[in-house]
């Protein structure tokens, strides 16, 4: 797979119009954001990506036909692991939660695709420690990552930056809040950023686990009562998506 990713970064930039989605954002939020843009840019990432939408990799002739040749055939064969082991912990945590194996699934849309950002970190040459993507949380189901050997990956803990470190055949994976909403909390959505390396460049590629657009995010009803009321208002993952980034932009 990684030598899929370099052929995709490699390629002229013009050519990823056929397949790169850009950001993961309502079409109507994005405007917002690149007319704020200027302001942003003290908060500029310094990377790299490229964004596969809605890619179920059990259909050849959807998301992953638009994308070169080269890259469908590994391409297909990594999602469908990657997913499938997001599947699995899908599994273990409506366990451990009292709930049906198959509830968090169910509740998320019994949804078979995946969104992916394949992030290329370049060296922070002029010693700004730069940010290589700031700190956020996933918002969605589930994020099951990989990344290459040189680390900057760290997580809040405690009020604490931790390193996140590589461990070759390891994968990372990330809660996102749509799973914190459903379990109330239960399971909660880190923070995270990456920071660019002095010299090396950094490779990494994730795969999120998404809801689909109409399924209701509320919580499992046993896990709210008068001590733990409902930490958000039921609503579409739609309205949920939305609601996060204009509160993000605070518009
Ligand atoms: O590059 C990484 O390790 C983190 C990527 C990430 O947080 C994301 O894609 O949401
Ligand atoms: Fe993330």
């Amino acid at each position: 797979m990684w030598e899929a990713y370099h052929a995709l970064f490699q390629l002229p930039v013009e050519n990823r119009t056929n397949f790169d989605c850009g950001p993961f954002i309502p079409p109507d939020i994005l405007k917002k954001l690149n007319e704020k843009r200027e302001e942003m840019k003290k908060y500029a990432d310094y990377r790299d990506t490229i964004r596969l939408q809605n890619l179920n990799p059990d259909d050849e002739s959807g998301t992953i036909a638009s994308c070169p040749q080269f890259f469908r055939r590994p391409a297909s064969n990594f999602y469908k692991a990657l997913r499938n082991v997001g599947f699995e912990l899908l599994e273990a945590m409506s366990e451990s939660l009292g709930v049906r194996g198959d509830y968090l699934y169910n509740v998320t849309g019994e949804n078979n695709a995946i969104n992916s950002s394949l992030h290329f970190y370049s060296p922070d040459i002029d010693g700004n420690k730069n940010m290589g993507l700031n700190p956020h949380k996933d918002i969605l189901t589930l994020t099951v990552l990989v990344q290459d050997d040189t680390g900057g990956l760290q997580v809040l803990k405690e009020d604490r930056w931790v390193d996140v470190k590589p461990f070759p055949g390891s994968l990372v994976v990330n809660v996102g809040e749509a799973i914190q909403a459903i379990t109330n909390g239960k399971y909660k959505s880190v923070l995270h950023r990456v920071l660019n390396n002095p010299t090396k460049t950094r490779s990494s590629i994730s795969c999120f686990l998404i809801p689909t657009p109409d399924s209701k995010i509320e919580p499992i009803p046993d896990l709210v009562n008068e001590e733990n009321p409902a930490l958000y208002p039921t609503s579409t993952w739609k309205t949920f998506v939305y609601n996060h980034y204009a509160l993000a932009l605070k518009f």
